[in-house]
């Protein structure tokens, strides 16, 4: 049994239905109340957010500019409460050329692995580009068509790997093709909660030979292979410092804290690492001890000085949004 702490605090919680039934489980709840965090949802749809005050921090997972506009107004009455994350910091992984510009980026030059993103070109507009052969850039088939717009929508998940020319015929652009990589199956998830980051395997697409890409032809659509938890046993995880280095570096550079991004090992280079994905506020429930973690990051953030934390300033959402 553990006893409630006497100093409380009210975090204020706003995402979508689908992301209230994963993530507001009950064990979470519990656990936060008895280390002293209430968690208060955040109505969205009949009143405003600066209605519904008090709160010591703001958590949310929502993307319209009605809610940037309340976070807005919400921020410069109460400057000193933090906001997870900056809504112009999310929408950078909303597109997926912006969201792993910001891996190029990332420098530490003492570990042996190294850290990239495969090549890609994206087709912007027009259909027709894409019976160009010039279209690709030197990219080799095969290669993973994806929506441009990362928006939390079902679409944005609807994938296809592409084995030829023909196989590009009739997708719908703005799409990014992004090479496929062998890398044996398994992708890495590194989950990643303020400073702290915990890598899993998921399954994922099978390598393919060259000889296997030459009996293969057009295209095969695919959604969301890679989110569900099963164990993995025998593939070696990359090195944690590595995986920490990375998780740091991201969220550093991208001023994020609730992120999850997807990583492979290629297959003929072991050292070498692509990132292919990054999720703002993925599926924490899948995480291990995802109770834990969140509430000593709420913890953290809570006990942190008004001048250290992640508020946000009204001036640089305002000028860049
Ligand atoms: N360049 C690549 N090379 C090899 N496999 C890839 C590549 N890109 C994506 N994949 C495979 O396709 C899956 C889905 O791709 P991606 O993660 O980009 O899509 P998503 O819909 O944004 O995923 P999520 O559900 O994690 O948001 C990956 O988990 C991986 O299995
Ligand atoms: O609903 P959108 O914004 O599209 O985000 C999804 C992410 O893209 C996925 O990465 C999450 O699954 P993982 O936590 O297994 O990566 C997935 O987790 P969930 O389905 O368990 O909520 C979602 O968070
Ligand atoms: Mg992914
Ligand atoms: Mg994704």
């Amino acid at each position: 049994m553990s006893s409630e702490s006497s100093t409380r605090f009210s975090i204020g919680y706003a995402m979508p239905p689908k992301k209230l039934d994963s993530f507001i489980q009950p064990s979470f709840l519990d656990h936060a109340k008895s280390r002293g965090i209430d968690l208060v949802p955040i109505d969205t749809t009949t009143k405003p957010l600066i209605e519904q005050e008090p709160f010591d921090c703001v958590i949310h997972k929502i993307y319209d500019e009605e809610w940037k506009k309340q976070l807005i107004e919400f921020s410069s009455k109460n400057p000193n409460v933090p906001i997870i994350d900056h809504p112009n910091a999310i929408e950078k992984l909303h597109n997926r050329i912006s969201m792993l510009q910001v891996v190029k980026g990332l420098k530490f030059g003492y570990h042996s692995e190294i850290c990239c993103v495969p090549n890609q070109v994206v087709i912007e507009d027009s259909e027709s580009r894409l019976s160009d052969p010039s279209v690709l850039l030197g990219l080799k088939f095969p290669v993973i068509a994806k929506p441009l717009a990362a928006n939390a929508s079902a679409k944005s998940h609807e994938l296809s790997l592409v084995f030829d020319k023909d196989g590009l015929n009739g997708l719908k652009p703005p799409i990014v093709l992004q090479e496929f990589v062998n890398h044996g199956g398994v992708i890495f998830k590194v989950y990643v909660v303020g400073e702290y980051a915990q890598c899993v395997k998921r399954h994922s697409l099978p390598d393919i030979s060259e000889e296997k890409l030459g009996t293969l032809r057009g295209r095969v659509p695919f959604s969301q292979i890679s989110n569900q938890a099963y164990v993995i046993e025998e593939v070696e995880m990359p090195p944690m410092s590595f995986i920490n280095d990375v998780a740091n570096g991201l969220r550093l550079a991208m001023n994020l804290n609730l992120f999850n991004f997807d990583m492979i090992r290629d297959a003929t280079a072991g050292n070498k690492y692509l990132v292919i994905d990054i999720n703002y506020f993925p599926g924490y429930a899948k995480m291990p001890s995802y109770e834990t973690v969140l509430t000593d990051f709420l913890l953290g953030i809570l006990n942190k000085k008004p001048s250290e934390a992640t508020s946000l300033e009204l001036k640089e959402c305002q000028e860049s949004g």
